[in-house]
C-alpha cells in the first residue's frame, strides 16, 4: 500500500486534486469529511462541543451551526484548541478504520487540511502539497465561497505558513494558473511518480536506477535529508540513529534550502546510515527501512559487513540510499 499525505493551506485546490487521484484509482479519504461525520446530529462529537461551547453553538434544528462555530474558533486559538481536541482524534480514528478496509495494493490518498500542523508528514510514503500564493487563495475564498475577506484572511492566518508545509512536501502541485493546469500535473503525478512507485513498494524493490526523473515542479523543494531521517525515524526501533552519510550526498548542508533548477540534483539526491544498536535487531530495523518506502538494494551483506543492508528508495523521484549498519561493539 502507498499512503499518500495530501495536503495544502485552505482554498489552495486539495479537493480537486483529490477528486482526479480518486478518478485516477486511488482510495480517498478526506479528513473534512470525517470532521463533519464526527460531529453530526446525534454524535459524542457533538455532545462534547456542545458541553465544550454551550448550545448557543447549536441551530434551531439542533444541529451544528458551523459558521458560527467558525467563527468563534478563527478569532481564538484556545478555543481552536479545545475544537480540535475534540474533533481529531474521531477524525484519526475513522480514518484509521477506513485505511484498515483497503486493499493491499492500494494507493491511499489521506486529504488532511491540517497535516503539517498536526506532526504527521512522516508517516506518508509521499506528502504532496498543493500551492498557492496567498492572495490567490483569498480572492477564491471570497468569489466562490461568499467569504468576508476579514475571515479568509483569519483562516490562513491559523494554518501553517506556506514554507513550513513546502518544507515537508516530496512533491508540489503549484495552483496559480488553470484547473485545467492543475489536473494536467495531477496526471503527471500519477503516471509519473505514484504509480512506479506503488509498484516498486508491492514489488519490493527499489527505483529503476536512471530512469527519467519527474519533471519540474512535482520533486519536492526543501529538506530532502530531513524529510527521509524523519520518514525512518518513525518506523525505527527504539535506539536507532539515522545519520547523513559522509560525502557530497549526505553531509549536513548539502541538500540546499535555495536550491533552485540548476542544481536541483541536490535536491532529489541523500544518503544515510542507520546505526542498530545491540539491544535492537538490524533486521526488524531492515523491515521498517522496507515499509517506510526504500526495499533492499541487494542482499544483506552485499559489500560491506555480513549484517549490514543496503536499501534504496522505491520513489522514482529521488535517489536516496539507506545503509542499515549495528553498531560497533564498544571495546
Ligand atoms: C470550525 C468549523 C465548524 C467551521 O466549519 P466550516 O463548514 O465553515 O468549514 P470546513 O469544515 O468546511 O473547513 C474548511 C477549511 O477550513 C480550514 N480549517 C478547518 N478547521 C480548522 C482548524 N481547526 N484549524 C485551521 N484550519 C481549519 C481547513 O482548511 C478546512 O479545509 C469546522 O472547520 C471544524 O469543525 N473544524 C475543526 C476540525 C478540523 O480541524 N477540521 C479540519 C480537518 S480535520
Ligand atoms: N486553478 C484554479 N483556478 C480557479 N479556481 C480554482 C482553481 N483551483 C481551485 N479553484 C477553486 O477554488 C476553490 C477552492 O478549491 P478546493 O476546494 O479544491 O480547495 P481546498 O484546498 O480543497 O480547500 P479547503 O481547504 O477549503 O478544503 C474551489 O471553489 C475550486 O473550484
Amino acid at each position: 500500500m502507498l499512503r499518500i499525505g495530501l495536503t495544502g493551506g485552505i482554498a489552495a485546490g486539495k479537493s480537486v486534486v483529490a477528486r482526479r487521484l480518486a478518478d485516477r484509482g486511488a482510495v480517498l479519504v478526506d479528513s473534512d469529511v470525517l470532521a463533519r461525520a464526527a460531529v453530526a446530529p446525534g454524535s459524542d462529537g457533538l455532545a462534547a462541543v456542545v458541553a465544550a461551547f454551550g448550545p448557543e453553538i447549536l441551530d434551531a434544528d439542533g444541529s451544528l451551526d458551523r459558521p458560527a462555530l467558525g467563527r468563534l474558533v478563527f478569532a481564538d486559538a484556545a478555543a481552536r484548541e479545545r475544537l480540535n481536541a475534540i474533533v481529531h482524534p474521531r477524525v484519526g480514528a475513522a480514518a484509521a478504520a477506513l485505511i484498515g478496509g483497503a486493499p493491499e495494493g492500494a494507493v491511499v490518498v489521506e486529504d488532511i487540511p491540517l497535516l503539517v500542523e498536526t506532526g504527521q508528514a512522516p508517516r506518508f510514503h509521499l506528502v504532496v502539497v498543493v500551492d498557492a500564493p496567498d492572495t490567490l487563495r483569498i480572492d477564491r475564498m471570497v468569489d466562490r465561497r461568499g467569504m468576508e475577506r476579514a475571515d479568509a484572511e483569519r483562516r490562513i492566518a491559523a494554518q501553517a505558513s506556506r514554507h513550513d508545509r513546502l518544507r515537508a512536501a516530496d512533491a508540489v502541485l503549484v495552483n496559480d494558473r488553470g484547473v485545467e493546469e492543475l489536473l494536467a500535473a495531477t496526471d503527471t503525478l500519477w503516471e509519473t511518480r505514484i504509480v512506479p512507485y506503488r509498484d516498486n513498494l508491492a514489488g519490493g524493490r527499489p527505483a529503476d536506477r536512471g530512469v527519467a526523473r519527474p519533471t519540474a515542479g512535482l520533486a519536492g523543494t526543501l529538506g530532502l535529508l530531513d524529510r527521509v531521517r524523519a520518514k525512518l525515524d518513525a518506523v525505527l526501533p527504539p535506539g536507532c540513529r539515522v545519520l547523513p552519510e559522509e560525502g557530497p550526498q549526505g553531509a549536513p548542508g548539502a541538500v540546499r534550502e535555495d536550491a533552485r533548477d540548476d542544481v536541483r540534483e541536490d535536491r532529489v539526491r541523500a544518503a544515510v546510515r542507520v546505526v542498530v544498536p545491540p539491544a535492537a535487531d538490524p533486521a526488524a530495523a531492515s523491515d521498517a527501512v522496507t515499509r517506510a518506502g526504500f526495499p533492499p538494494d541487494g542482499p544483506t551483506g552485499a559489500g560491506g559487513t555480513p549484517s549490514t543492508a543496503s536499501h534504496r528508495a522505491a520513489d522514482p523521484a529521488v535517489d536516496v540510499t539507506v545503509t542499515v549498519v549495528p553498531e560497533p561493539a564498544s571495546a
